[in-house]
């Protein structure tokens, strides 16, 4: 089955007064397979937001292609919108109306029957809520109303801009279970652009990584993490000046594993840290056959933060080439945006570019 999303070479540069343009999307790619739960993942001002505006037809972009269902956009867009869910930026209501009435107006201007109405707000959670007027609302529970409001059609593609925005740890469990829900056993395709590392490790069954408006690694979460995962093992001793010559013990018994991938042990600081080795019984027999003893053995195993931080820290500078994939010869102007239209969004300020 083809990607659900394709964005192939994307280009964005803003505009700004007295300063330089600034390039918010570098030739960004992007692939998002169908019925899973894709994270997409960036430090601040890493074009997440840019991308999926982009991608709805809220922007123009300056390069690059973009393709949902496998339809072009944004030309196809509305051959494709009534099959999309999204919330992008904060959502907007009126103050004054419950949250059921917001929905049961949307509803009705998007011809889906008032059962849908009572279906989703069962499954965000806000049924017990839905009398109350939105003004009383927490941003949680807004962001709860703005889900249930992109649920309505019962989209194939559901786009998340940070979804666990407001929502305390109960909030954030139930939103989990309910995108996995919808991804696993439904079929949808979600994106959800998020900042929380550990509630991607634990969502999400694939991701990409951007940072500078470009792609840097992508894959499923777990392969990314055991691709960067390195784990190592903190050695601690007695006595620190153990230090050296346990490291030239275990430097000297490296050599005769022949293992394709080296053992190194470096002292660090009062600690001796050691990658590659074949398992942790390895340094413990090998300092003890040494007549070295330790007195702690960690093993430090790398999670998804510590993986972001190695790819984005080392993340190509403005104006490199791109390090995965390759950027598809562009047109330098992209068709105008088409108009959210009938397509369920939420945007603080429609297509405004500061
Ligand atoms: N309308 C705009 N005018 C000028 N610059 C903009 C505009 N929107 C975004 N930018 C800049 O483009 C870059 C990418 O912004 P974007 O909001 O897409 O990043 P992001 O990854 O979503 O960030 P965050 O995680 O902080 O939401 C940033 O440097 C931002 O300041």
């Amino acid at each position: 089955m083809p990607p659900i999303i394709e964005i192939s070479g994307l280009r964005k540069t803003y505009s700004r007064a007295f300063r330089q343009p600034h390039n918010a999307l570098d030739g960004l790619d992007l692939e998002v397979a169908a019925g899973q739960v894709h994270g997409f993942l960036g430090p601040n001002g890493s074009g997440k937001t840019t991308t999926l505006r982009a991608l709805l037809g809220l922007i123009r972009v300056d390069g690059g292609t973009m393709r949902i269902f496998g339809e072009e956009v944004p030309h196809r867009l509305p051959d494709v919108v009534g099959r999309i869910g999204a919330v992008v930026e904060s959502p907007q209501f009126f103050k004054h109306f419950s949250g059921r009435l917001t929905l049961q107006l949307l509803a009705e201007s998007a011809g889906v029957s008032n059962t849908r109405v009572e279906e989703v707000l069962e499954q965000v959670g806000l049924r017990d809520a839905a009398k109350a007027s939105v003004k009383g609302y927490s941003l949680g529970m807004r962001q709860r109303l703005a889900v249930a409001q992109a649920l309505l059609k019962q989209p194939q593609l559901l786009i998340l801009d940070e979804p666990a925005n407001g929502l305390d740890p109960a909030g954030i469990h139930h939103m989990r279970e309910l995108l996995q829900w919808l991804a696993h056993a439904q079929g949808v395709t979600v994106v959800v652009s998020s900042h929380l590392l550990s509630e991607v490790q634990q969502l999400c069954d694939s991701m990409t990584i951007v940072s500078r408006g470009r792609r840097i690694v992508d894959g499923k979460v777990a392969d990314i993490i055991a691709g960067h995962g390195d784990s190592s093992l903190t050695v601690r001793f007695p006595d620190a000046a153990s230090l050296p010559e346990a490291a030239d013990a275990l430097a000297a018994a490296a050599g005769s594993l022949g293992e394709a991938r080296p053992v190194t042990a470096a002292v660090d600081r009062d600690r001796l840290v050691v990658r590659g080795a074949p398992e942790p019984a390895w340094v413990t027999k090998t300092l003890a056959d040494a007549g070295i003893y330790l007195s702690e053995l960690r093993t430090e195993t790398k999670n998804l933060e510590s993986v972001f931080l190695e790819l984005t820290g080392t993340a190509p500078v403005p104006g490199h080439t791109v390090q995965i994939g390759e950027s598809a010869v562009v047109p330098q102007t992209a068709p105008a945006p088409v108009a959210a239209g009938d397509v369920t969004i939420n945007v603080e300020s429609e297509g405004a570019e500061r």
